[in-house]
């Protein structure tokens, strides 16, 4: 529906008027020419024939005027030629006859000219007028009506131009403004009704159909409704009736409508009361399409309860802030956290307002301090544009310092990229963190005692050195370690040592001031950092000994470990952690070498005996290849007779660089390397096959015996058998005339397995003596069970006899041992006759030591063999 068109507008505008009365004037004026010349019998003069004709031109030019150029625009100046040759054509004229013509051109021309020069033209007519009414003779008095009359029409005229003219613009604005309305009302996806106060509509747009589908027509005519949702009905109704009952009232509504097609639609009102105003007198509604912002709203909305269950449910704090600190958003962990029962409450809130909430007494930074370094981070993320990651802290405040927290901080961009705040995302890492922490704990710290471990050792040593140099302060590093400590896992078991190594630590821990540094550095051994000085140190190292010697009691068994300290301080050879453990470790070592149970302080000449030590081994490897080693046999001496009863085999090593070297010194180191291995089993091939050759050389020395040294390095080896029975095989030697001695500290070291061991060698045939027997650790039950033949009495007892009482004790209870287990004894290190005579008397079978002969060649003990060399047994 239309608003009705505005019409004709242009047809009483002043050139329209104009171009119908010129043709009317200019025929008017021909026929009264005309009429005059017929009724006058008037012969024109050519002036006068020249004013007919000029005016048949104009009536021809008007009659075009009027029929073909209807919208032409005339300018001004055509206008005023045409009026002065119309105003001459009456003069030459009015010169036959009066003619008052020019009150008609003083009416007419006005509607065509502007005012100013209608008036002119106006006032040159009046005046043209007066004075050919004058030349004709009218009086004045006469020709003033005329005058006046030119006058008045002519401004008549103007005024009904003017008039005209404004009608015009009038109308066209109108005109323009109906089009525009018209073409909004046309393209806008918007309703416009306007109804009467029965809600009648009065108009509408080509929207109503778009929107809803019904045309006015179904609407007016077919009297079709649209239906309302009956959620909306009762609501919509109600506030259309306020709207009606209300006058210069306005009415929002949101309501659904059924479309024609049958779905639903949401529809937004906005209805104006303008019942009063003349020109509408309606209710105007502006209805809006809102269905699609709706769904979008729903969908907003359904999004926005995602985002929140999703911000909710998550355990992660999360929160953003806006570029001055305030909190925008916070989700419920968050809010919980800091004590809030909702996002509102939060709001607007700085981290300094939440520090101050949590502060307590006994914080260890103030809030202030706290909110700070918050806002610092969050400038940085804010300033940089770059997300701060995977900062990781510990709770500020009292009530959740043991508790962690993973943090990460974002840019928060606006739609135009540009950062308007920052978005935190916070999780409490407390469980990851301590069981980081606990493993960290547990990669530091030994298991048994709990004590730092050496890795935790090494890393505070560096650091330790480190500021001792730096402050120029002692460090001083004590070695312990454990005498014996296997004798007792062995005899109580390996739980019982774990007993001990645990309330061991504690000794040491409790004997030393809070500030020392102790370590569990390994299996039986601890190690001490101490800033005292190389005495202190040496007190502090007897305090350790006294407390770890201290008699130990675990389920009624009682046991008394003592223990080796060395002690070494930092000097500036040391380079690196290794260096100083390495030379405490040496002068533990040494406190082993020297006996045990005591301490001693790192020298230089120390470390160049391990030094040499180390070379030494290298060209130990080599020995056997170069043949630098070789044998030698020490005669056994039958203590009944003097008589040669046996051998035992002695290595020797000729070294091109340390010249001749004793076993007692090359030994502990290829014990060390596992050179001992091979070198044990060259030396038995030797011995074996030296014996088998005097075996059969000297068939009645049949009872010929050899001895040789095992070391329990050889002992553990699996091969170690076979290699002996292969030897014993090859060499065709009578194996019981083989004996293998085994040191008592060696055989001691893993009772069980030696046990084992020398079962099956047993099995072999060959004969077994425990060497050096009185300084090892062993237990009477245990000698019982192994199955030896042979106690040798080492030569520390031997020297005592005759000069230290106790030593000759040790041996007579060793004799009474051996003739209980029935073994067969020999003496070592059998210096003098007086030795020998004691020895008779206590029972000793053997004897060997430098008074009867010092190690032989091959040739040397053949020679004695040979002659049944007898020694003296009484000074002769
Ligand atoms: N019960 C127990 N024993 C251990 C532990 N760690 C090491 N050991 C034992 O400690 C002993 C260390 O022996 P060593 O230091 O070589 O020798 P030792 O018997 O102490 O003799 P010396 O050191 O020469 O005086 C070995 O028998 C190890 O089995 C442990 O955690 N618990």
């Amino acid at each position: 529906m239309k608003t009705p068109h505005i019409r004709g507008i242009d047809f009483f505008a002043g050139r329209v008027i104009f171009r119908t009365v010129s043709l009317l004037l200019y025929a008017a004026l021909l026929f009264n020419v005309v009429v005059l010349v017929y009724d006058s019998k008037l012969a024109l003069s050519p002036l006068g024939l020249g004013a007919v004709i000029i005016l048949t031109g104009l009536l021809g030019v008007s009659f075009v005027r009027y029929f073909w150029f209807r919208e032409t625009i005339f300018k001004e100046a055509i206008y005023l030629c045409e009026m002065a040759l119309a105003a001459c054509v009456i003069v030459v004229l009015a010169s036959y006859h009066p003619m008052p013509w020019l009150i008609a051109i003083a009416g007419i021309f006005p509607l065509v000219l502007r005012t100013r020069s209608a008036v002119i033209a106006i006032s040159v007519l009046a005046i043209l007028g007066y004075f050919l009414g004058h030349e004709l003779g009218a009086s004045t008095v006469d020709l003033l009506p005329d005058f006046f009359a030119t006058a008045c029409i002519g401004w008549l005229s103007v005024l009904l131009a003017k008039t005209l003219n404004l009608n015009r613009v009038s109308l066209h604005q109108a005109h323009t403004n109906e089009r525009r309305f018209n073409a909004i009302a046309r393209v806008t996806r918007h309703i416009f009704i306007i109804t009467d106060a029965r809600f009648k509509i009065k108009f509408a747009n080509p929207a109503l159909q778009e929107v809803i589908g019904y045309s006015i027509d179904d609407i007016i005519r077919n009297a079709m409704k649209p239906v309302l949702h009956s959620d909306d009905e009762a609501e919509h109704k109600d506030k259309l009736r306020e709207l009606r009952d209300t006058p210069h009232s306005t009415v929002f509504s949101r309501h659904r409508t059924r479309h024609k097609d049958g779905h639903w639609i949401w529809l937004e009102t906005r209805g104006y009361n303008m019942l009063h105003d003349a020109a509408i007198n309606g209710l105007v509604f502006s209805i809006e399409d809102i269905t699609l912002r709706k769904e979008a709203e729903q969908k907003l909305l359904e999004e926005t309860a995602l985002l929140r269950a999703v911000l909710d449910l998550n355990p992660s704090m999360i929160y953003a802030k806006d570029n001055e600190g305030r909190f925008t958003i916070s989700n419920q962990s968050f809010q919980k956290r800091f004590g809030f029962d909702s996002e509102d409450e939060l709001r607007g809130k700085t981290a300094l307002d939440l520090c101050q909430k949590m502060a307590g007494s006994n914080d260890e930074l103030p809030p202030e301090e706290i909110a700070d370094e918050i806002q610092r981070q969050d400038l940085q993320v804010m300033q940089s544009g770059q997300p701060l990651q995977d900062l990781e802290v510990r709770g500020f405040w009292r009530q959740d310092m043991d508790r962690w927290f993973h943090t990460s901080k974002y840019p928060l961009p606006d739609v135009k990229g540009q950062t308007i705040g920052v978005l935190g995302v916070t999780r409490d890492i407390t469980k990851r963190k301590k069981t980081e922490l606990q493993i960290e704990y547990q990669a530091m710290h030994d298991m048994l005692t709990d004590l730092p471990n050496r890795r935790f050792l090494v890393n505070t040593l560096s650091t330790a050195m480190e500021t001792s140099r730096q402050r120029q302060s002692s460090l001083t590093m004590l070695f312990c370690d454990l005498d014996f400590f296997k004798s007792v896992n062995d005899t109580h078991g390996h739980d019982f040592g774990d007993q001990c190594l645990i309330e061991i630590s504690k000794r040491i821990v409790a004997a030393l001031p809070a500030g020392d540094f102790v370590a569990r550095f390994g299996g039986n051994e601890f190690v001490i950092l101490t800033n005292s000085s190389l005495a202190e140190a040496t007190i502090k190292a007897n305090a350790i000994m006294a407390a770890v010697s201290e008699r130990l009691i675990f389920d009624n068994v009682v046991v008394k470990i003592q223990t080796s300290i060395g002690i070494a301080q930092l000097n500036a050879s040391h380079q690196s952690p290794a260096d100083l453990i390495r030379d405490a470790d040496a002068a533990m070592y040494q406190a082993k070498e020297r006996g045990r149970n005591r301490t001693e302080i790192y020298d230089a000449a120390l470390q160049s005996k391990t030094t040499k030590d180390a070379r030494m081994d290298v060209a130990l490897r080599f020995a056997l290849e170069r043949n630098e080693l070789s044998v030698a046999y020490q005669p056994k001496v039958l203590l009944a007779d003097g008589s040669v009863q046996g051998f035992e085999l002695l290595l020797r090593w000729n070294s091109p660089e340390y010249g001749l070297i004793s076993p007692n010194e090359f030994i502990p180191i290829a014990e060390t390397s596992g050179m001992v291995v091979p070198i044990g089993m060259w030396a038995m091939e030797q011995a074996c096959k030296q014996l088998a050759a005097w075996q059969q050389q000297y068939p009645e020395m049949g009872n010929l015996t050899m001895a040789i040294n095992v070391s329990m390095r050889q002992l553990l080896q699996t091969s170690f058998f076979s290699q002996v029975r292969d030897i014993l095989n090859s060499s065709g030697v009578i194996p019981q005339m083989v004996e293998l001695e085994l040191t008592e500290t060696s055989a001691m070291a893993n009772p069980l397995q030696t046990m084992e061991n020398l079962s099956m060698l047993k099995k072999l045939g060959v004969r077994l003596a425990l060497d050096d027997f009185g300084t090892g650790y062993s237990s009477l039950a245990y000698l019982q069970k192994l199955p030896i033949d042979i106690l040798k009495i080492d030569k520390a007892f031997v020297r005592g006899i005759g000069s230290n009482q106790s030593d000759t004790e040790i041996i007579r209870l060793m004799m009474a041992l051996a003739q209980t287990l029935n073994l067969q004894t020999t003496a070592e290190g059998v210096e003098t006759f007086e030795q020998i005579q004691e020895l008779k008397k206590m029972g000793c079978n053997l004897g060997q030591g430098f008074l009867f002969s010092a190690p032989l060649t091959a040739q040397e003990a053949e020679a004695l063999i040979d002659t049944s060399h007898r020694f003296p047994l009484v000074l002769v």
